[in-house]
C-alpha cells in the first residue's frame, strides 16, 4: 500500500484514493489468478479488497466505524433484536465508512468484462436528520479515465448532457426486477443490461443511460458510494416509491432504488407505480 501521508487527505480525496488502491489490487489478482475457477476468483477478490480497505481505514481513519459487505454479521438486521448484545459501533458512531470491496462480483470473475466496481462512501450522523452521505467514490478498475489511469468517479463529476431518443434504463444483467421489462415496453424505453450497481449508477452520471431501476434486494453498500456520486452530479436518487434512501440503519437491507436524470424522476416514479 502506498505510504503517502494519506492521513492528511480530506475525506473525499481519501475515498477516491482508497477506491483506486483496491482497484489496483483487484486488477493484479485477476491477472495472476486467471478465470479458470470463477468461485475461487470471486472469493479471493472479496477478501483481497476487503482486507486492503479495512487495513487502510484502521490506519488512516482509526476513529471511524465501518460497514463492509465482507464483515462478519454485515447482513444482520439489528432492528429485529434490539436487546441483542454486541451491537456494532456503527449504530452509535458519528462517522461510518460504508464500503463494497467488490461490486459486480460475478462480472469480476468473467474474462473480458469491465462492469465491476469498488465502492467507498462516508456517512455522517451529524450531517442531517437521518445522517447523510458526505463523501463517496466508485472505482471501475477495468475502465480507463481521461488521463489513462483506472477510472475513479468522485462526488464532483459534472453530469453529461441530455440525449434525445428513447429513454435508456440500466438493469441488472443477472437479476432484473420482474416488473422492469413491462415498464420498459410500456413507456417505450430501452433496457440496457449491465453488471454492478456502481457501474449502473455511474452510467447515469456519464450519460451512457438515463436511469437505473432496481428492486427485489440489495444492501446499503451496493448503493451508498454510487448514490453519493450521483447526488454530487445533480442526479435524482430515491427508493422506487420516491422516499429517501437512508443509510447506516439497524437493518442494512435497502432493496430498491431509482437513480435518474432529474428531469425524468417524476415520470419514472409514476410509471414504476403503475407497473410494479
Ligand atoms: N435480489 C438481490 N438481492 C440481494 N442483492 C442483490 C440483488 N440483486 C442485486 N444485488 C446486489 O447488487 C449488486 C449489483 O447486482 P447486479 O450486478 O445484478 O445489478 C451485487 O452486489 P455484489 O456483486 O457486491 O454481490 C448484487 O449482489
Ligand atoms: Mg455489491
Amino acid at each position: 500500500m502506498t505510504e503517502d501521508g494519506t492521513g492528511r487527505l480530506d475525506d473525499q480525496a481519501f475515498a477516491e484514493w482508497l477506491a483506486g488502491e483496491a482497484g489496483v489490487a483487484l486488477t493484479a489478482l485477476r491477472a495472476e489468478q486467471g478465470f479458470a475457477d470463477a468461485k475461487a476468483l470471486k472469493d479471493a477478490g472479496d477478501k483481497v479488497s476487503h482486507d486492503l480497505m479495512s487495513t487502510a481505514l484502521a490506519r488512516w481513519r482509526p476513529a471511524d466505524a465501518v460497514l463492509s459487505e465482507e464483515q462478519a454479521d454485515s447482513r444482520r438486521a439489528w432492528a429485529d433484536d434490539p436487546s441483542a448484545g454486541d451491537r456494532p459501533t456503527r449504530l452509535t458512531a458519528d462517522r461510518v465508512w460504508i464500503i463494497d470491496p467488490l461490486d459486480g462480483t460475478r462480472e469480476f470473475s468473467e474474462s473480458g468484462r469491465d462492469d465491476w466496481a469498488v465502492h467507498v462512501a462516508l456517512w455522517q450522523r451529524s450531517a442531517g436528520p437521518d445522517g447523510a452521505l458526505v463523501a463517496g467514490a466508485v472505482g471501475m478498475p477495468a475502465r480507463t479515465g481521461p488521463d489513462g489511469t483506472p477510472l475513479v468517479l468522485g462526488n464532483r463529476v459534472p453530469a453529461a448532457p441530455a440525449v434525445d431518443g428513447p429513454l435508456r434504463i440500466a438493469v441488472s444483467r443477472s437479476r432484473p426486477p420482474a416488473f422492469v421489462s413491462e415498464l420498459v415496453e410500456g413507456i417505450g424505453a430501452r433496457a440496457v443490461p449491465m453488471g454492478s450497481a456502481g457501474v449502473k449508477v455511474c452510467a447515469v452520471v456519464t450519460g451512457e443511460v438515463d436511469a437505473y431501476v432496481h428492486a427485489g434486494g440489495q444492501y446499503e453498500w451496493d448503493s451508498a458510494a454510487p448514490v453519493a456520486v450521483a447526488l454530487g452530479a445533480g442526479m435524482h436518487a430515491s427508493r422506487i416509491d420516491g422516499s429517501p434512501l437512508r443509510y447506516n440503519r439497524d437493518d442494512p437491507r435497502l432493496p430498491d432504488l431509482l437513480v435518474c436524470r432529474p428531469e425524468h424522476a417524476g415520470s419514472l416514479l409514476a410509471a414504476i407505480d403503475r407497473y410494479r
